[in-house]
């Protein structure tokens, strides 16, 4: 069999300040794009000290009373944004041993009855705490984190689009006004087996391009990404930087040149910390385009030349009943959230349910 990836390349943003090294950048994204679907970013130029406040809020934030988690909880919202415990969420038929709050880019719900429903997955954020102070600090160190990652978000699209030599603005073009941003708290694992599932083998669906701060000291290990072969590969962490990876939107606009690696985390002895930003996918954006604007770039090396149905992609995007991204999303969210569904989405929620047959 023939040898795959057995470490996560580290990319280093600086490189692309100097035009004497901006190639060498070019040519170590390429090769990372293409074979491996996972990276490292080291001087990215997000801020020390938005870093190190999100750092130090997080066990904070997770040790909030059981109350004021539960007046946030996302089935308040439906937008999908708040508090959601241990044993919400199951990934390939297994529970996820982990808590989470979901936030977003801070934007108005201006969604009404004339607009696709998939409109509504925009809206205000819950921000925890009935403490003005606490309150505003969480809003402040989050807001001003989102704002960051949005930033080094579009930077790194930039190189994405030079060191794949397609056109920046067509790429640009895809891009969301809300970009999502997950605080996630593995709890340590209480069982005898030392091993659980943290979450389970996935591929990011959420997004474009998944951003994530492994936040804990780097004797916490947990991440995975699967390679070709079917090996598990350590992603640990690496002080100063961020691990990237690419989510299933992308994968379909660059028809499979670019994978979406499936990667998990393990629970075990040690409580784990991770916030992955997730930039996202216009909600508007249609199989038809996202398949057709990239064609001429891409098919050439796609790995099945066919343009039927892009059977070689698992996304459920390109597969599922529905022709928008928006669409698709609001699906996935409400099948992992019935009760966020049944609440806000009673009119659609049996169809989004019981669609896969
Ligand atoms: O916690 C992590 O390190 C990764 C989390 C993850 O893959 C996800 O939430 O999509
Ligand atoms: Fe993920």
């Amino acid at each position: 069999m023939a040898s795959d990836f057995q470490s996560i390349p580290v990319i280093d943003l600086a490189l692309a300040k100097s035009p004497a090294t901006r190639p060498i950048l070019l040519q170590q994204l390429h090769h990372a794009l293409t074979r491996v679907g996972f990276l490292y970013v080291s001087n990215h130029d997000v801020s020390q000290e938005a870093i190190s406040d999100l750092k130090q809020l997080l066990p904070q934030l997770f040790e909030l009373d059981p109350r004021s988690k539960d007046e946030v909880n996302l089935h308040n919202s439906p937008h999908f944004l708040g508090y959601s415990q241990v044993g919400s969420e199951t990934t390939a038929g297994v529970e996820d041993k982990r808590e989470q709050f979901e936030f977003a880019t801070e934007l108005p719900n201006t969604w009404d009855a004339d607009k696709p429903l998939y409109e509504r997955l925009k809206g205000p954020n819950q921000w925890p705490s009935h403490d003005p102070v606490i309150r505003s600090v969480i809003r402040s160190v989050v807001g001003r984190y989102i704002e960051e990652m949005t930033q080094l978000g579009e930077r790194f699209l930039q190189l994405v689009a030079e060191a794949l030599e397609i056109p920046t603005d067509k790429l640009f073009s895809f891009l969301s006004d809300q970009h999502r941003l997950k605080l996630v708290h593995y709890p340590a694992s209480e069982s005898i087996d030392p091993v659980g599932q943290g979450v389970g083998p996935h591929k990011d669906s959420s997004g474009w391009w998944t951003f994530l701060l492994q936040a804990s000291p780097p004797h916490v290990k947990g991440l995975q990404a699967l390679n070709k072969n079917g090996e598990w590969i350590h992603v640990p962490v690496l002080q100063n930087t961020f691990v990237v990876n690419i989510g299933q939107a992308f994968e379909v606009v660059t028809h499979g040149v670019c994978k979406a690696t499936t990667h998990r985390v393990l629970s075990g002895p040690l409580e784990r910390y991770s916030v992955p930003f997730f930039q996202g996918v216009r909600r508007n954006l249609t199989k038809e385009e996202a398949w057709e604007t990239l064609q001429e770039y891409f098919i050439a090396e796609s790995t099945s030349p066919a343009l039927d149905a892009g059977a070689h992609i698992d996304s459920a995007f390109l597969r599922g009943k529905y022709d928008t991204w928006g669409e698709s999303q609001l699906r996935t969210k409400i099948r992992s959230h019935q009760d966020v569904g049944h609440k806000f989405y009673a009119e659609v929620l049996d169809q989004y349910v019981n669609d896969d047959v």
